[in-house]
C-alpha cells in the first residue's frame, strides 16, 4: 500500500498508473507534478491526482513513492530537483523506454548511484498521448521491466514490483544493458519503419492520391507513426547504439529482399514470407487466444 505517490509527468503514462492504483485502492493520496500548469489542472478535474505542485521538488514531499513519466530528454532536469529533497525511505522509480540513459541521469544528478532508485519500463502504451488518454486498465495483464542496479535496495525493488502487480502487469527484472537491446528490436525498431514509411509516402501523396487507397494492410502497419514526435526522438537519441544496430541488421535483411524480387528468386520470396508467417502466427497465437 502506498500513503502518497508522486507523479511527475501526469500524461498517458503516469496517469494510467494513477488511474489503475487507485482503482485498485492501493494508494491513499497522489500529487502530481508536470512541466505546464494547465495539464496538472486537466488531471485534477479528471479526478487523475488529488493535488498538485508544478515544482518538482515540493511535489515529492513527504511522498513514500515517485514515479517519473516525462519524456527521456526531460529526465535528467527532473533528477535534479529532486536529489536531496526526497522524504526519508522514499522510493523513486520511472517508466521511461529506454534505461541506460535514466540511469545516467539519475547517477549524475546524485552525483553517486543512489540505492533508492528502480529503473523500470511499462511494456504498455498507445500511439496517444496526454493525460486525457489515460485509463486504469491500460498495464492489466500486460508486462513491466525493473532493471535493478547493484546498488538498488532489495526492498526497493519489492515495493517497486508491488506497486506494479497491483496495476495488474506481470513483471520481470533483467539488466540495463539487455532491456535497451531487446526494445530496440522489439519496439524502437518497429516505430522507425512506422515513422518512415508514412513520412515517405506522405511526400508521394502530395504528387498523388495514393492515401485514398490506404486500407487494413496500412492502417494495421501505421497506427504508431502517430505516436508522440517528442518522445520519439528522444528514445532514438538515448537508445542510439542499440537501435543502429538494430536498423543496420534491417537494412541488410531488406536487401536481401530487393535483390530477390530484382532477380525474380521466387525461392528466396516465399523462404523469407514462409519464415515470417510462422513467426508471427506463433507468437500472436497466445496473445490472441486470450482474447477469446
Ligand atoms: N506512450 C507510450 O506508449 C509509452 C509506453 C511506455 C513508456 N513510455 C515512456 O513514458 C514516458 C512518458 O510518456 P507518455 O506517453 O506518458 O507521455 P505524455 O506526453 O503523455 O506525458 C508526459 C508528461 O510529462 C510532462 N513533462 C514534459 N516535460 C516535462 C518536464 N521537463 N518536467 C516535468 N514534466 C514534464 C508533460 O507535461 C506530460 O504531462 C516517456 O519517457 C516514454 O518514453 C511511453
Ligand atoms: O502500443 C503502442 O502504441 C506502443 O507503441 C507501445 C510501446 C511499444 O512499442 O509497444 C511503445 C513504447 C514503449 O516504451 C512501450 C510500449
Amino acid at each position: 500500500m502506498i500513503r502518497r505517490l508522486c507523479i511527475i509527468g501526469v500524461g498517458l503514462i503516469g496517469g494510467s498508473l494513477a488511474r489503475a492504483l487507485r482503482e485498485a485502492g492501493y494508494v491513499e493520496e497522489i500529487v502530481g507534478s508536470s512541466r505546464r500548469e494547465e495539464h496538472l489542472q486537466e488531471a485534477l478535474d479528471l479526478g487523475v491526482i488529488d493535488r498538485f505542485d508544478s515544482d518538482p521538488a515540493r511535489a515529492v514531499e513527504g511522498a513514500d513513492m515517485v514515479f517519473v513519466a516525462v519524456p527521456l530528454g526531460a529526465m535528467g532536469k527532473v533528477f535534479e530537483s529532486i536529489a536531496g529533497k526526497l522524504a526519508t525511505g522514499a522510493v523513486v522509480t520511472d517508466g521511461g523506454s529506454a534505461k541506460a540513459s535514466v540511469v545516467r541521469d539519475v547517477c549524475t544528478a546524485v552525483g553517486d548511484t543512489p540505492d533508492w532508485f528502480v529503473p523500470g519500463h511499462p511494456i504498455a502504451g498507445t500511439e496517444q498521448s496526454g493525460v486525457a488518454a489515460s485509463f486504469a486498465g491500460l498495464y492489466q495483464g500486460r508486462r513491466v521491466i525493473l532493471t535493478p542496479l547493484e546498488q538498488t535496495r532489495p526492498e526497493a525493488t519489492a515495493r517497486v514490483r508491488a506497486m506494479w502487480e497491483a496495476a495488474g502487469a506481470t513483471v520481470n527484472e533483467m539488466s540495463v544493458e539487455h532491456h535497451d537491446e531487446v526494445l530496440a528490436a522489439t519496439s524502437h525498431l518497429p516505430h522507425m519503419l512506422a515513422f518512415a514509411l508514412v513520412e515517405s509516402l506522405a511526400r508521394l501523396s502530395e504528387q498523388r492520391e495514393i492515401f485514398e487507397y490506404a486500407a487494413g494492410g496500412f492502417t494495421d502497419f501505421t497506427r504508431i507513426a502517430s505516436s508522440d514526435p517528442v518522445m520519439w526522438r528522444d528514445i532514438c537519441i538515448a537508445n542510439r547504439d542499440a537501435l543502429l544496430k538494430m536498423l543496420e541488421r534491417f537494412n541488410t535483411d531488406l536487401e536481401t529482399l530487393h535483390t530477390a524480387i530484382d532477380s525474380r528468386d521466387e525461392e528466396t520470396l516465399l523462404r523469407i514470407f514462409t519464415e515470417a508467417k510462422v513467426a508471427r502466427d506463433a507468437f500472436s497465437r497466445p496473445a490472441e487466444k486470450s482474447k477469446d
